[in-house]
């Protein structure tokens, strides 16, 4: 059976040295398919930086996306979309809803919504026009204080239930995302797993694809 989770980068919560990162963003380009970039500048209990901070970073990132075509997505803040040119906003439960960053937006950027563990809130965000529904988290995870834990049968409804993509979120390592895989979600979005693997980010790449060809 052809399994094809895809990655979905969240960017480190800090980005202390951009030009350091930058590189290391290049060399996770570099090893494998990766899909979208999301630049989520925010620390675990969910304090974010100064928007200039998001917008220099932005500024350095951007171009490399691109350049790859990967989609270069902007966490909570659909106006920082708009004055950066990014490809779509992630918004959660609590920012802006589904409908008004598709009002700011428009109908050709990527607008994705979180919704934790429940079938309710991913078909009222498709309804609401969501490109992506997030569901998570999988697994504890040390990057964002959570409240909820998503189950594998959620993703399989979802996959069986309705044709618009699922992100799975929360922990998921190499070691651990085959059962995601197998249950059908269309993204794996992995920050730490990724930014802080022993062998560097290209490594970890490599180890995702591996894992996600022999789900
Ligand atoms: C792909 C993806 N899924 C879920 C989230 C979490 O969004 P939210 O609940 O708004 O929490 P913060 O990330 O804003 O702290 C996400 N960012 N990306
Ligand atoms: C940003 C985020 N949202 C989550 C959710 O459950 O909605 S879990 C999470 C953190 C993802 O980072 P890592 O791959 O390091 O666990
Ligand atoms: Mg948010």
């Amino acid at each position: 059976m052809h399994l094809d989770s895809r990655l979905y980068l969240i960017s480190p919560p800090q980005v202390p040295d951009l030009a350091a990162f930058a590189e290391a963003f290049k060399a996770a380009l570099g090893a494998g398919d990766v899909a979208s970039l999301q630049l989520r500048l925010k620390s675990a209990d969910g304090s974010a930086v100064p928007d200039d901070d998001v917008l220099y970073a932005a500024e350095a990132l951007m171009p490399i996306a691109q350049k790859n075509e990967v989609a270069f997505i902007i966490n909570d803040r659909p106006d920082l979309v708009l004055k950066t040119g990014a490809d779509g906003v992630h918004v959660g439960q609590s920012d802006a809803s589904c409908k008004k960053a598709r009002a700011i937006l428009g109908d050709d950027a990527t607008v994705g919504v979180t919704c934790h563990d429940s079938k309710h809130l991913a078909l009222v965000a498709g309804e609401e026009g969501a490109d992506y529904v997030a569901f998570g988290a999988f697994f504890p995870t040390k990057t964002k204080e959570t409240k909820f834990k998503a189950e594998t049968s959620l993703l399989e409804w979802w996959s069986y239930a309705t044709t618009l993509p699922s992100v799975a979120i929360g922990g998921i390592t190499p070691e651990n995302c085959r059962p995601i895989v197998r249950a059908g979600a269309d993204f794996l979005a992995v920050s730490s797993a990724v930014w802080d693997h022993p062998e560097g980010p290209a490594a970890a790449i490599k180890a995702f694809e591996k894992s996600i060809s022999e789900a």
